[in-house]
């Protein structure tokens, strides 16, 4: 499949390290397939250890440098990478579609997501300020300074190619650090686009790489060396868990965004209509393989016959197909693992009682299409009401009280996103406060900003991206005592 650029050099098929495009010959190349039909768009280097070492090296010699520069550089070089971002919004587009299966308008909207990230820490690089605090002692000045945490690395996942990477890296530079990237072996064209354009916004050699290949060579590299002294991952809790553990050792800083099981609740008071326009919007989104979509609808028994029609309706006119055809508004699932575990979670429902109003098949397309789905009558036992779907499904639970959703809603290990529709202000407070979740969206179904606190509780992670405290997760502060005055 040739993919057809404006700027045909953002397609790469190397390693970008200390500023150099390299390849990598130590195993066969990772051949990059579009989800839709299959077809191969694009080849990456399978590098390992070797590579990833030389990256970590590449990323400390430019430390020195970079963390020196004035935060009002790193700001004119954030925001220069920003704008070519939006000028090649299409190309970007066009390849995240290719390799991820999103449609091109989501990918569109992701790329100007990914590069709002930039915008923001680009802004806010100049405002890490420290403090000057009321000394207790006559003859000593105490200051307090915020400085970069030095080399960091990050590990991202395939369902937001560009967003995931930028969140971190737009951070990192403006704190004054430097990066090292493992992008998802699904969707490193993305990852490697953004380089390229990186390096013709002035990002220096070594500060930022990006290495393609075998996860878990690379991933024991960027946790088990001493030089790296910060990893930033999103993917599933799983992997998270499992990176820690690896850092443990060299005790690195840690930033988790990982897997998320939210609820969306709508009580009797709700907007039933804006309640299933939000309930599309966050379920549907990327073919609900977002972490933050809709993972379990809890609808009260009072308005749940007519939120399951009206859902079901809307959804039967969702347009399943490839994503770089117009108005296609549903993409594949990423790959057949993903296709079998969402066949297994709906299998397991209706087995259990569990009533199929909407889709409920694989789609006729055939390949890792299926159909929008609505299934009813679910109840806690099933394994859909427990465990991250990361499909095109929207498992619904009826509830009685306030009290009654709550502790459905707080029963999970996850706490990243929820939602909750309600027109009761008292209602709104109370449920706010008495979730278990890093993010509440009420009354809307998409709360994803650069300028808000991005992340999770509980078994969904730590650490926040985005907002004034993202750069935090790159920084650390050093106290100075200043004595003999
Ligand atoms: N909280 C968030 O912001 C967020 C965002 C996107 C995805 N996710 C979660 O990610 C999961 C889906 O994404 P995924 O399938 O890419 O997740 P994943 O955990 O399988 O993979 C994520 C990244 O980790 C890498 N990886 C896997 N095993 C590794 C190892 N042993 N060592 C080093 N790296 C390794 C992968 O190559 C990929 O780059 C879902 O659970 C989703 O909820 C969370
Ligand atoms: O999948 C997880 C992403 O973080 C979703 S979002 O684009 O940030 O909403």
């Amino acid at each position: 499949m040739m993919l057809k650029l404006k700027a045909p050099s953002l397609l790469r098929s190397q390693i970008f390290v200390d500023g150099r495009w390299l390849d990598d010959k130590s195993a066969p190349a990772i051949e990059v397939r579009n989800p839709s039909g299959g077809e191969i768009v694009g080849a990456v280097p399978r590098a390992g250890r070797d590579a990833t070492r030389r990256a970590i090296e590449a990323a400390d010699a430019a430390y020195k440098g970079w963390s020196r520069t004035t935060a009002e550089h790193r700001a004119r070089v954030l925001r220069r990478w920003y704008e070519l971002m939006l000028e090649h919004q299409d190309d970007l587009a066009a390849i995240m579609t290719a390799e991820q299966g999103k449609p091109l308008a989501e990918a569109k909207g992701e790329i100007g997501y990914a590069a709002s990230y930039i915008e923001w820490f680009a802004e806010e690089a100049k405002r890490t300020y420290g403090d000057v605090v009321p000394s207790p002692w006559a003859d000593k000045q105490i200051l307090v300074k915020r400085e970069p945490v030095g080399v960091c690395a990050a590990i991202t996942p395939w369902n937001f190619p560009a967003a995931m990477i930028t969140r971190k890296v737009a951070p990192a530079l403006a704190a004054g650090c430097t990066i090292i990237v493992k992008p998802a072996e699904q969707t490193p064209l993305s990852a490697l686009a953004l380089a390229a354009l990186a390096e013709r916004a002035g990002v220096p050699p070594g500060v930022l790489n990006v290495i393609t290949g075998t996860a878990r060579e690379i991933g024991a590299e960027l946790t088990n060396n001493p030089t790296v002294r910060k990893l930033s991952f999103t993917g599933s809790t799983e992997i998270g868990r499992l990176l820690a553990s690896q850092c443990a050792p060299t005790l690195k800083r840690l930033s988790l965004e990982l897997g998320g099981n939210a609820p969306f609740i709508v009580f009797d008071d709700a907007d039933v209509d804006a309640a299933v326009e939000g309930a599309i919007a966050s379920k549907y989104r990327n073919s609900g393989q977002t972490c933050v979509c809709a993972n379990r609808l809890l609808v009260q028994e009072g308005i749940h016959d007519a939120f399951v029609a009206k859902l079901s309706i809307a959804v039967k006119a969702l347009k399943v197909g490839d994503g770089r055809d117009a108005d296609v508004q549903q993409g594949p699932l990423i790959d057949d693992a993903a296709l079998d575990k969402v066949l297994t979670l709906l299998d397991d429902a209706v087995g259990k009682g569990a009533r199929i109003a909407a889709g409920g098949a694989r789609h006729r397309l055939g390949g890792t299409f299926f159909e929008p789905t609505v299934v009813a009558e679910v109840t806690p036992e099933m394994r859909i009401a427990n465990e991250e779907i990361f499909g095109p499904v929207a498992p619904i639970m009826r509830f009685r009280s306030e009290d009654e959703a709550i502790a459905i809603a707080n029963s999970s290990e996850f706490g990243l996103a929820s939602y909750f529709y309600s027109r009761d202000i008292a209602r709104v407070w109370r449920v706010a406060d008495a979730i278990q979740a890093g993010m509440v969206g009420i009354n809307t179904g998409i709360i994803s900003t650069a300028v808000a606190p991005f992340g999770g509780v509980k078994q969904s992670g730590m650490g926040r991206e985005g907002s004034r405290l993202g750069i935090e997760e790159y920084m650390h502060t050093k106290y100075m005592c200043i004595g003999g005055l």
